[in-house]
């Protein structure tokens, strides 16, 4: 070793650089020849991209990470998911090895330091890390076709379940140049709701379930029967049955991320296509009160045109204000929706839901809601026995109780949203609680919240008796004036048409009087 160094410090001081580098270029291809491994690097950093990791990269980070870091003797530890939990990764320098079918991989993970730091320091300058994989040249073919794809197979799977999940909102934004455009901003999801705790019928919440595992395993029936990988659903019922409860249980099931669209704040068509661009896979994006965002029904221009010429009209044109209030200045229309839905343009990402809620299904155009586009149409309703099930037992924990029966009548008997159930079985205060916030959930607090409910659930059904005689009562005073009305109208015409009779009468004995005055003047009139 001593001489060959001495010989290598010597051919150094000796040699030029130019002809070093070539005695290196072709020392190696020689070597090369007898070298009987191949070996692969994934750089952190690639080409041009100095600021975005390369996911390679990433992937094989996270699949080493899971499957080799307990072989490795160094770790690194990095914090995800807000502190939830620690991922271990292999530390620099540091050698595992796995196995693919029998044969055997050896991953380093290294870096080069930069001879030089330049006073600034930019991410160019900074060391670089590197995966190698080294693997029998004979399996070459194999580790490069299959084993690198499951790697990073793998890797994206675990970046999946190990990511912070967000929500997304649409805002406008101003540049430099004063030129607005909306673009997404979002912040950490977390909402608690599951299909767990999503109170309704067990029948239809299995049915939805089952819809929802089987769409995020359909990649390759999508692809045979060519359509983009994507589901629509409309969710649709009374305020406070779940709706937005049932979005957000959708997206802790299938670990999606929310992109919530307010169509209000898009400028135009092609506005909303740059936001659908810029939507990920894995997500649903959602558009809630759909029936309240805008006015959809692709006659708006022919509207305005009209109430052009009735300008002088201050009815219609108040009709006209209502409506530019509602659409903020909003320039989408139905067929600029229906392009996001399922235009060419809807297929740029993959596994995707897109969800509408409306509380008034029948002001839905069509054309919006047919199957294709909407897929599943999922009504919420109010509250059944079924469902106060659930809901008492993720608040009170009980699966029985001797008034379960009186509320399952009274159920039958009115309807109330699950949203009004559930504030009922809350207990009224924590602190009124002999066991406290440990245990807010005793025998005492169960039935007073069961009775609650039971008190609520009879001022509803009074209410309602109340209302619908009030109404009755108006219809009848209605369909009375209506009556009395009629009635004016018939003795008006009888008296206008009695009025014609002794009109006519008169006429005629006018004409008589004509006829008798010309006999006698001995003139004959035809
Ligand atoms: N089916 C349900 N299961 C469990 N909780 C529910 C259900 N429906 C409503 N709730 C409760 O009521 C609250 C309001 O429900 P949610 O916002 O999901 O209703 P919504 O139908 O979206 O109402 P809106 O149409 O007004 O947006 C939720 O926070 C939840 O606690």
């Amino acid at each position: 070793m001593a001489a060959v160094m001495f010989v290598w410090a010597i051919f150094r001081q000796l040699f030029p650089d130019e002809f070093q580098r070539d005695v290196r270029k072709y020392g190696k291809k020689v070597v090369s020849y007898v070298y009987p491994y191949v070996e692969i690097t994934f750089h952190e950093y690639q080409g041009d991209s100095l600021f975005e990791r390369s996911k390679a990269f990433v992937s094989i980070e996270l699949y080493l990470s899971s499957n080799s870091s307990n072989r490795a003797k160094r770790l690194k530890a990095n914090v995800v998911k807000n502190c939830e939990s620690v991922v271990l990764s292999m530390d620099d320098y540091e050698e595992v090895t796995d196995e693919f079918k029998g044969i055997k991989i050896w991953w380093t993970s290294s870096k080069s330091i930069p001879q030089q730091r330049a006073l600034f320091s930019y991410r160019g300058d900074e060391e670089k890390r590197y995966y190698r994989l080294t693997c029998k040249r004979e399996h070459r073919d194999i580790i490069t076709k299959n084993y690198l794809q499951h790697v990073l197979d793998e890797g994206k799977a675990i970046a999946v379940k190990t990511r912070q999940r967000k929500l997304y909102t649409n805002n406008k934004s101003e540049n430099w140049s004063g030129s607005k455009r909306t673009i997404w901003s979002h912040i950490i999801f977390e909402h608690p709701s599951t299909f767990d705790t999503l109170a309704m019928h067990p029948k239809k919440k299995k049915d939805i379930l089952d819809d929802l595992m089987m769409f995020s395993k359909s990649k390759d029936y999508y692809k045979k029967v060519g359509k983009s990988w994507k589901r629509g659903y409309l969710l649709y019922g009374p305020p406070g049955t779940g709706k937005s409860s049932m979005i957000a249980a959708m997206a802790n099931l299938l670990e999606y991320d929310i992109y919530d669209l307010e169509l209000t704040s898009v400028k135009d068509n092609t506005d909303l296509r740059k936001l659908l661009i810029d939507t990920s896979s894995k997500s649903i994006i959602v558009i809630e009160d759909i029936d309240c965002s805008l006015d959809l029904t692709g006659q708006r221009k022919e509207k305005k045109e009209e109430s052009k010429e009735e300008e002088k009209d201050p009815v219609s044109k108040k009709v006209e204000e209502e409506k530019d209030k509602k659409s903020n200045g909003s320039e989408v229309t139905l067929s600029g929706l229906l392009n996001f839905i399922d235009g060419l343009w809807s297929a740029c990402g993959s596994e995707r839901l897109i969800v509408f809620t409306t509380n008034f299904l029948e002001k839905l155009d069509p054309a919006l809601i047919r199957r294709g586009r909407m897929d599943k149409h999922i009504e919420l309703s109010y509250c059944c026995f079924e469902t106060f099930k659930v809901l008492a037992k993720n608040y009170l924990d009980l699966e029985s109780h001797e008034l379960f029966s009186t509320i399952s009548r009274l159920l039958e008997e009115t309807n109330m949203t699950p949203a009004d159930v559930a504030e009922n079985l809350m207990p009224k205060s924590f602190e009124d609680n002999a066991v406290g916030l440990k245990n807010p959930i005793n025998p005492t607090n169960a039935a007073s919240c069961l009775n609650k409910l039971i008190e609520s659930l009879e001022n509803a059904k009074e209410e309602a008796r109340m209302k619908a005689e009030k109404e009755a009562r108006i219809k009848a005073q209605e369909e009375a004036a209506k009556t009395i009305e009629k009635n004016e109208e018939k003795v008006q015409d009888t008296d206008a048409k009695l009025g014609d009779g002794e009109g006519k009468r008169a006429d005629q004995d006018t004409d008589k009087v004509q006829f008798t005055d010309a006999k006698e003047n001995g003139v004959t009139t035809a």
